[in-house]
């Protein structure tokens, strides 16, 4: 049984590394962009995320391919020459690696440190699209079948991460049947193809057009339950490390107003109505708030409403949380954010302490928002402010 798991270590550590720099790279784009939710920035931030690890992936690839090859092609020959000339430096050299290591310095001693980067163009031209199309595929999934990420299941993440695997293998094979013919390739210094157009053509001319799928079932068998298990540990850790916990009401504050949102958010909070409904702005829906609704048209009237919904929904988790209990009459509100911004401040509960309390809540973190925004932007609040 050992047997199976050998070599096992430097793939782990390759793959933890990538999964790394990966989930690294899309989720602090992720987290920085105005727009966070929307498919596209998961895409491009895929594409980026795939960008970075390519460069870390293609030698890590490049010395898989040698290992694997020489199995295939040298091991023999090494071992018919075992008694006489196994020493030999020309096969040593060339074809025999006794760990990842060894390959890596004979790859840089007959071909040069450049030799290291064979197949770095066309593992870019893997990645970008392959990563672009995972992340995608993943976040439409996983909104279509499970809500949205926060409240997805495991079983709903597994599944979404599984099919992202399988989606981004089956757009991108051929290029990496190309990839994989072109690191094989040049062991020594004795180059088959001249470039991965060439290796196309030769490839496809030799062995059909077919020969671009071969090996895809067992790429597809692979792909869904690591990438499956990818998603779900990387959701787990980032709960763990309490991502998703609602913020603090300040950090929460402070970051919805650093991204330039508490405008939009003063706007939902205070907004009764649904808000892909229209309202007249100048209608005061909380007087005692004193609001002057009039000076806010021109600000509301560009925003894409969705995002402001999104944005809330996270938004109001914290004032959720504090709101859940009614301390009058001790009664659970099991409303969502998403109806506390839908609905304005309405809940189940009717006590008049709850009221009470909500309002004031309402009014200190529409002020703190307000007083932020007038120093962004004082031209058009300041007199309402
Ligand atoms: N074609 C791609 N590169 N797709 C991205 C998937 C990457 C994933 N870690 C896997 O190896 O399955």
């Amino acid at each position: 049984m050992r047997g199976m798991y050998k070599g096992m270590s430097s793939p782990m550590a390759g793959v933890a590394a990538i999964n790394g720099i990966v989930f690294g790279v899309h989720g602090s784009i992720i987290s920085r962009v105005s727009d966070p939710d929307s498919l596209r920035t998961h895409f491009f931030s895929g594409a980026a995320a795939g960008l970075c690890q390519g460069f870390v992936s293609s030698p890590m690839e490049l010395l898989k391919t040698r290992m694997q090859v020489q199995t295939e092609v040298a091991k023999p020959m090494v071992q018919s020459l075992s008694t006489a000339a196994h020493s030999s430096s020309t096969v040593a050299n060339s074809t025999s690696y006794n760990s990842p290591m060894d390959c890596l310095r004979k790859i840089v001693t007959t071909e040069g440190t450049r030799g290291l980067f064979r197949g770095q163009a066309i593992t870019l031209m893997r990645d970008v699209p392959g990563f672009a199309s995972y992340f995608i595929s993943y976040e439409w999934m996983v909104r279509t079948f499970g809500g949205c990420e926060e409240e997805a299941s495991t079983l709903v993440i597994l599944g979404a991460g599984g099919m992202a695997g399988v989606v981004s293998w089956v757009l991108t094979y051929p290029i990496d049947f190309v990839k994989s013919r072109i690191q094989a390739d040049g062991v020594g210094g004795i180059n088959q193809y001249k470039g991965i157009i060439h290796c196309l053509q030769k490839s496809v001319a030799e062995d059909g057009w077919g020969c671009l799928t071969k090996g895809l079932n067992s790429a597809i068998i692979r792909a869904f339950p690591t990438n499956a298990a990818t998603f779900v540990v990387v959701s787990w850790t980032l709960k763990l490390l309490g991502n998703n916990e609602p913020m603090e009401e300040n950090d929460d504050l402070h970051e919805v107003i650093v991204k330039g949102k508490g405008d939009k958010l003063v706007y939902a909070m205070e907004s009764p109505e649904p808000l892909n409904q229209t309202k007249p702005f100048n209608q005061p829906s909380y007087p005692s708030l004193n609001i002057d609704y009039s000076s806010y048209t021109s600000f509301y009237a560009n925003y894409a409403e969705d995002t402001i919904l999104e944005r809330s929904k996270k938004f109001m988790k914290p004032i959720n949380n504090a709101m859940r209990q009614c301390s009058q009459c001790g009664s659970q509100n099991e409303e969502k954010g998403e109806e506390y911004i839908t609905y304005g401040m309405g809940t189940g509960c009717h006590c008049e302490d709850t009221w009470v309390v909500r309002q004031e809540k309402l009014t200190e973190i529409c002020s703190s928002m307000r007083s932020i925004h007038f120093d962004r932007d004082h031209q058009n609040l300041s007199n309402s402010l």
